[in-house]
């Protein structure tokens, strides 16, 4: 097997034999350029342009966005060529990726198709006659005995089963977005149902709460009105028994000593002053 050289790829290429349709000055060392020919937007509407019908010559591929292009020239390989094509690297350098570079059969007759995402941070101009790929043409040592194969024709088909953006990413976003902005919706509704229900909620518990207080505290007033009357009555009892002991005093015969009684009621006067004191009212 051997690999074609300038002079060769030359001779055969101004004869339009092995690789069609090249430009003189595309012929470099041991390789051929291959130019951009249509250009074909993945998820454009038949009979659109970009569509497969219908392509353009040029394009802003976005960054993640995704395009076919076919070459502006043709394979015409007989049984005893064959050949290889990968992307120019300076393309490559500018973040445009293929996905389908590789080989190319004896035999094979037509331009070739691939699939090119900008995996860049710019969008990447695509324009008919940029250079896209480079091939290397060898001569094999027999021929095969396959017979002619061509490209088969970019159909609507095809086109469709591409995403126009990397990893569906714009639909990705879009479904997300939706999926988010659904959910906001769902709460909003939610909230809006329960809104009503909450401030009953309030209203009751609060009603309930500051009756429950008002409650409390005329309980606690009651209380403490109620340890007054107790105290007052405490002190009236007191005083009857003192009367009563004054009373007895007056009618004791023989008289007990008077100091003994004059303790014992002041002892009586000083325990009622205290149990006024403790007590707001007076009686
Ligand atoms: N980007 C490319 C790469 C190759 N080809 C052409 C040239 C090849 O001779 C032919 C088949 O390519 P492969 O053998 O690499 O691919 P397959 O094995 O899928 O094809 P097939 O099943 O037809 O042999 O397609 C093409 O049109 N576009």
């Amino acid at each position: 097997m051997k690999l074609l050289i300038d002079a060769e790829l030359k001779t055969h290429t101004d004869k339009n034999e092995l690789v069609r349709d090249v430009l003189p000055e595309n012929v470099k060392g041991c390789t051929v350029d291959l130019t951009i020919g249509a250009i074909f937007m993945p998820g454009s509407e038949a009979g659109t342009l970009g569509s497969a019908t219908k392509p353009r010559t040029q394009l802003t591929l976005m960054q993640g966005a995704t395009a076919v292009v076919s070459t502006n020239e043709a394979f015409c390989l007989d049984g005893s060529h064959s050949a290889v094509v990968f992307p120019a690297s300076s393309v490559s350098l500018k973040g445009l990726l293929m996905t389908n570079p590789g080989h190319v059969d004896p035999n094979y007759h037509g331009s070739l198709h691939l699939t090119v995402i900008n995996m860049g941070s710019e969008p990447y101009p695509l324009k008919t006659g940029d250079r896209l790929l480079r091939t290397m043409v060898f001569k094999l040592d027999g021929s095969t005995a396959k017979k002619v194969s061509s490209a088969s024709p970019l159909t609507e088909e095809l086109l469709a089963r591409l995403s126009p953006d990397f990893l569906d990413v714009n639909k990705r976003v879009d479904a997300a977005a939706k999926k988010a902005i659904d959910a906001a919706d769902r709460r909003n509704l939610l909230r809006q149902a329960m809104m009503p229900v909450i401030v009953a909620i309030v209203t009751a518990v609060l009603t309930v709460g500051s009756g429950y207080l008002s409650l409390k505290d005329k309980f606690e007033e009651r209380i403490a009105r109620m340890e007054i009357a107790n105290k007052d009555l405490n002190a009236i009892v007191r005083f009857e028994q003192l009367d009563s002991k004054l009373r007895q005093i007056g009618e004791l015969t023989p008289p007990v000593p008077l100091a003994k009684h004059i303790e014992e009621l002041r002892a009586e006067i000083d325990a009622l002053r205290k149990a006024q004191n403790a007590s707001p009212k007076k009686l």
